[in-house]
């Protein structure tokens, strides 16, 4: 909490300044700030129903490491990752029925962004949902399980504030620290399509919107 001197009205502490400009990445990459802003509650809504169906769980690496953040998905292809790898799964290993299906908003938003961002025709067919709580992580990784590396990556930050890791394509290139705020959307693709990136250990907080949590939602073309 910033220090009050008694003078300014009472919450101006939490002060809400706006989204903000966009901010270019790099060649093929932006973060387009609040573009998500407006359909978040009715995004949240739709993680919860999700959620009812296909609960978030942590996954464990191949290397047996249980991973920090939860997760689940909803789309025709689910990220999943377990002792035999990092793959796309049309059924929930949990229930072994099919993701829940993804919502037309979560489709329309995800193209919407990417066309924004300048990639058009975006069609996702999967939709990884995480769930940050304060203390956990993303390790820097690169999104490489997808078939087709010319489809774009859309990425939806709601909730608690993040540090995004931004790097390069190859794992040496320097990171650069991005803040992600409640709805603001990060496109990446072209020449980013493969670029390392990954998410600061998470601060202690509470959002308005979802508590103590950052929920993320990862669209890409998995088949
Ligand atoms: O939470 C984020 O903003 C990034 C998520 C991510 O990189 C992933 O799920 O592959
Ligand atoms: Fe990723």
């Amino acid at each position: 909490m910033p220090r009050r001197t008694g003078r300014e009205p009472e919450g101006l502490g939490e002060l809400d300044l706006g989204p903000g400009p966009d901010e270019v990445l790099g060649p093929g990459a932006i973060r387009l700030a609040g573009f998500a802003r407006a359909a978040a509650a009715d995004l949240l809504a739709a993680i919860a129903d999700i959620a009812d169906l296909a609960p978030f769980r942590r996954m464990s690496t191949p290397g047996g490491r249980m991973m920090s953040v939860a997760m689940t998905n909803c789309g025709a292809e689910g990220w999943v990752s377990d002792a035999r790898g990092y793959r796309y799964t049309p059924e929930d290993p949990l229930s072994g029925r099919p993701w829940p299906a993804m919502p037309a908003l979560f489709g329309a938003l995800a193209a919407r962004a990417a066309a924004r961002a300048g990639f058009s025709g975006f069609l996702p067919d999967a939709c990884l949902i995480n769930r940050y709580e304060p203390g956990t992580r993303l390790t820097l990784h690169q999104d490489r399980n997808e078939r087709d590396f010319g489809q774009p990556i859309v990425s939806v930050s709601l909730g608690l504030p993040a540090i995004f890791l931004w790097g390069g394509t190859a794992r040496g290139d320097a990171v650069r620290r991005v803040r992600l705020a409640h709805g603001d959307v990060v496109a990446w693709g072209g020449p980013a399509r493969l670029a390392h990136h990954g998410i600061h250990t998470l601060a202690e907080g509470e959002h308005p919107a979802t508590g103590r949590a950052r929920l993320n939602l990862t669209f890409r073309r998995a088949g």
